[in-house]
């Protein structure tokens, strides 16, 4: 059970988690912090939070569990905001895409690492932001991965996934750097191919046309681009190294593909698309 729980960014991803809390009653408190006064009060009014503040350093006096829920950019201002101020039995978590470079925001924004620091990433979301877009029901049944640090308490990190099961979902732990890696592979890579390819369409002169046609397979494909462009530049700055290796990667593939297709190579062709065809349908339903 969490007594105060405080959310830092009270959005899609800090949103949903405390919908899924109250709703579980695992906590018996929630306290919104954010920029402005009417975000705040649109998450009060929705049922959100039980109240809000705008100032990060007192709200967070007295919470036993403070979530970070804001584009991993904002990280190191926010938690130069709460320096001196957490518990000494707080526990300091966050829900950021990337894990490396938060946990340097950490460091760098509060001073020092704490050992209650647990690094959390719910591997769900959508392509809405904002808390009206938040729901209870966003973490059932979806992972979280944790990355916790070493010398760090494992009672934290316990409390940590406790708080992630009550929202439903089902948490596994990783290494920092295996999980920028991983991540950039599966959820980074994507989003910028599905934000490129728009991007570049709606760059041609017969866009209006282009658009009017496109039909599922367009859609599918593209649903993420219209995620929110802050988190995902955000994304792009702090896992750098991850994703320029599956840009590459990616690119070679694509050029393979360009040649099959203009040696007329149906073999190389059928041979991609079944690799292809066969990977998919074995790890999505
Ligand atoms: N959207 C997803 O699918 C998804 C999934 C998993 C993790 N994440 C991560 O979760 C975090 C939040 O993403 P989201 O989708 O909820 O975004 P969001 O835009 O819906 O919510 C972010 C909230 O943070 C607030 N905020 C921004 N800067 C702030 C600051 N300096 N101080 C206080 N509040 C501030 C914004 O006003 C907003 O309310 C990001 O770090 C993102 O990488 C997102
Ligand atoms: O379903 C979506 O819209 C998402 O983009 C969610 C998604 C992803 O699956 O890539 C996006 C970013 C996250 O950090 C975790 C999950």
């Amino acid at each position: 059970m969490i007594n105060r729980l405080v959310i830092i960014g009270v959005g899609l991803v800090g949103g949903s988690l405390a919908l899924a809390l109250r709703q579980s009653g695992y906590c018996r408190e929630v306290i919104g912090v954010g920029r402005d006064r009417s975000s705040l009060q649109r998450a009060q009014a929705l049922g959100v939070v039980d109240r809000s503040e705008l100032d990060a350093c007192a709200a967070v006096r007295g919470a036993d569990m403070v979530v970070l829920a804001t584009p991993v950019g904002a990280i190191e201002s926010v938690c130069r905001s709460l320096r001196g101020c957490l518990d000494e039995k707080a526990i300091l978590t966050d829900v950021g895409s990337v894990k490396g470079a938060v946990v340097e925001a950490v460091q760098a924004g509060l001073g020092m690492l704490p050992a209650r620091f647990v690094p959390a990433h719910p591997i769900a979301g959508r392509e809405r932001s904002g808390v009206e877009a938040a729901t209870a029901e966003l973490y059932q049944g979806r992972r979280v991965i944790l990355t916790p640090l070493p010398g760090g308490d494992p009672e934290a990190c316990e409390s940590v996934r406790g708080m992630w099961e009550a929202a439903g979902a089902v948490v596994e732990n990783m290494a920092v750097g295996h999980h920028d890696e991983v991540l950039a592979a599966t959820s980074h890579l994507p989003h910028l191919l599905a934000y490129t390819l728009v991007s570049s369409l709606s760059r041609l002169d017969e866009q209006e046309e282009i658009f009017r046609y496109a039909a599922g397979g367009f859609r599918d494909f593209t649903r993420i681009a219209s995620s929110d462009p802050v988190m995902w530049r955000d994304i792009c700055l702090h896992n750098k190294g991850p994703i320029l290796d599956m840009l590459k990667h990616f690119g070679r593939d694509l050029a393979t593909l360009g040649e099959a297709i203009d040696a007329g190579d149906g073999d190389r062709l059928l041979s991609i698309f079944q690799r292809a065809k066969q990977t998919r349908d074995r790890f999505c339903d």
